[in-house]
């Protein structure tokens, strides 16, 4: 549901992103990866984050759902807000966290376990469901991600007979099935066939109208398609953020025009 709170400054009422990143600095040791970074996702949208290698997309997904967390020597300072909390307090339960900030890698990455168990396993960790329900919440999600035809007979079987494809489909609905608020895509599709691709963007534009979604993509035309917003980053720091028209059309900054036609990246 939409958290609509008021604007102190406008008197208006305004929906609260889903997620809000505020003066967001992280430092691999002595390397400031991200600088100063603050960017909204908003409810229901698709943001899409591009940049060339090395500017700090990936370092920015991984900091939203703490997964920087489990290296030492990586820090992050600012805040980013999830739910009226900062999630990069130190208090915050971090698997709670996970199952409402969902991450989906670039290499599709099933468990070495059955269809079936690929998505209970996660469910299971935060939810006591019957038999009767885990079998609908596994039928659900991957109706949701357009594979339950092709999989609706081999439940048993190993994830990992799945095509790449396939799999990745399989990883989306394991994401979905602890039902989180957003959705963290790191290239998602860079793995995969333009036909894979071209499913998993239709599967996006689906998935918004229920989740909040940040994706990561080195592919601009599929930013272009897929985004309703695009960050454009470079050396770890925001350069601008825009609608996908906008941003394709008629950007602000010279160094984004540069990247967006081919200058460089
Ligand atoms: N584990 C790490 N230890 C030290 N530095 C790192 C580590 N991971 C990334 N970096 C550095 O942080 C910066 C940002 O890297 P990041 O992977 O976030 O960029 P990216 O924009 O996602 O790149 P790509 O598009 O190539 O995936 C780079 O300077 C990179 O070298």
């Amino acid at each position: 549901m939409n958290k609509i709170i008021m604007d102190d400054t406008t008197g208006r009422d305004t929906i609260l992103p889903a997620l809000a990143i505020r003066n967001l600095n992280f430092w691999y040791g002595s390397n400031h990866a991200l600088k100063e970074i603050s960017l909204d996702f908003p409810v229901h949208q698709v943001t899409g984050m591009i940049g060339p290698s090395g500017c700090g997309k990936s370092t920015l997904l991984r900091i939203l759902n703490r997964m920087y967390d489990l290296y030492p020597g990586q820090r992050a300072t600012g805040e980013v807000l999830f739910d009226g909390r900062n999630i990069l307090s130190p208090g915050l339960d971090v698997n709670v966290l996970r199952s409402r900030i969902g991450m989906v890698f670039q290499k599709p990455t099933p468990f070495p376990m059955s269809i079936y168990d690929n998505i209970a396993f996660g469910v299971r960790l935060h939810e006591r469901l019957s038999r009767a329900d885990m079998d609908q919440r596994v039928e659900g999600v991957l109706r949701r991600v357009a594979l339950w035809n092709e999989v609706k007979d081999r439940l048993n079987a190993s994830a990992a007979a799945l095509s790449g494809g396939q799999q990745q489909r399989l990883c989306i609905a394991r994401t979905i099935a602890t039902r989180p608020e957003v959705i963290l895509l790191d290239e998602p599709t860079s793995a995969l066939d333009p036909i894979s691709t071209a499913r998993i963007e239709e599967l996006l534009d689906e998935l918004k109208q229920e989740f909040s979604i940040a994706i990561v993509t080195h592919n601009l035309q599929q930013a272009a398609r897929c985004a309703d917003r695009v960050a454009f980053f470079y050396m770890g720091e925001l350069v601008e953020v825009d609608t996908a028209d906008k941003m394709f059309t008629a950007p602000h900054a010279k160094r984004t025009q540069d990247y967006i036609t081919g200058r460089f990246g």
